[in-house]
């Protein structure tokens, strides 16, 4: 393979896991939802591993399924670029025939910041990248779209959309669900309660390209490459429609802390 940017490479090697994930559905189908979860978290986090330390050898990755103690190599904390991988998100959905809200996501993390990365949709034939990133809705739909998790959706979310006039539409993975507000299916994302940094990076680091809002759910900003990849909330959204929501739940948090 020749040299390429970091963009263009992110954008790769998604699409190209995501495709060795569609082929492993195929093959071993959907009697055991466990042994094919498994084996797509596996495969993929291989192929990503070893494309990148091939591709980037200096380097280092955080992984959501690397080991314990691989996540915890205090060697990412002073290295210069990290790549914030998860390889397969959304696990539940790819075990569940018929279901195409799961995804594969490769960010890159430089000296504080991320600085590119894809988000890999194969049951839905695309991928998001920072290298060509989504052009966003001009307006804000009414009522506007809150996507939320299918199995973990926030208690606050359903009284936020009523509040304001909203709709709720559960979607699997936090990367389909963030790609959804960039290709205008939905108008915002919103979760609590628990995720880690490679749910959200790769995502992030489109919706950031594309100009959408990104935050914590108090509107501070979302940081990775920390010591400890705990990343609970987040609200991505169309620009226009950060500021309802970030009042709007801070007035829900007063009343009910
Ligand atoms: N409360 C929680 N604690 C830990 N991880 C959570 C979580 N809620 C959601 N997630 C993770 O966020 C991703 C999207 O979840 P959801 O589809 O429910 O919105 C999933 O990633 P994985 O599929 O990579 O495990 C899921 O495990
Ligand atoms: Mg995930």
């Amino acid at each position: 393979m020749t040299m390429r940017d970091d963009h263009s490479l992110a954008g790769e090697l998604a699409t190209e896991a995501g495709e060795r994930l569609l082929e492993l559905r195929a093959r071993l189908g959907f009697e055991d939802g466990r042994a094919l979860k498994d084996a797509g978290d596996r495969a993929s986090h291989e192929f990503l591993m070893d494309a990148l330390r091939r591709l980037r050898p200096d380097d280092a990755v955080l992984s959501e399924e690397a080991t314990r103690e691989e996540r915890m190599d205090p060697r990412r904390l002073s290295a210069e670029r990290v790549w914030i991988v998860d390889p397969l998100d959304g696990t539940r959905e790819f075990s569940e025939q018929g279901r195409t809200d799961w995804a594969v996501h490769v960010a890159l993390w430089e000296r504080g910041a991320l600085t590119a990365g894809a988000v890999a949709l194969p049951a839905q034939g695309r991928t998001l990248t920072t290298a060509a990133p989504p052009e966003l809705p001009e307006k804000v739909r009414e009522p506007f779209r809150i996507a939320v998790s299918r199995t973990r959706p926030p208690e606050f979310v359903r009284e936020l959309a009523a509040r304001h006039g909203g709709e709720l539409v559960p979607i699997g993975s936090a990367g389909a669900k963030i790609a959804a507000v960039l290709t205008g299916e939905v108008e915002a994302y919103v979760h609590a309660g628990g995720q880690y940094e490679w749910d959200s990076a790769a995502p992030v680091a489109v919706a950031v390209a594309a100009g959408a809002h990104a935050s914590r759910i108090d509107g501070s900003p979302l940081t990775y490459n920390q010591g400890d990849p705990w990343l609970p909330d987040i609200l991505v959204s169309l620009p226009d429609l950060a500021p309802t929501l970030l009042a709007g739940i801070r007035d829900l948090h007063r009343q009910t802390p």
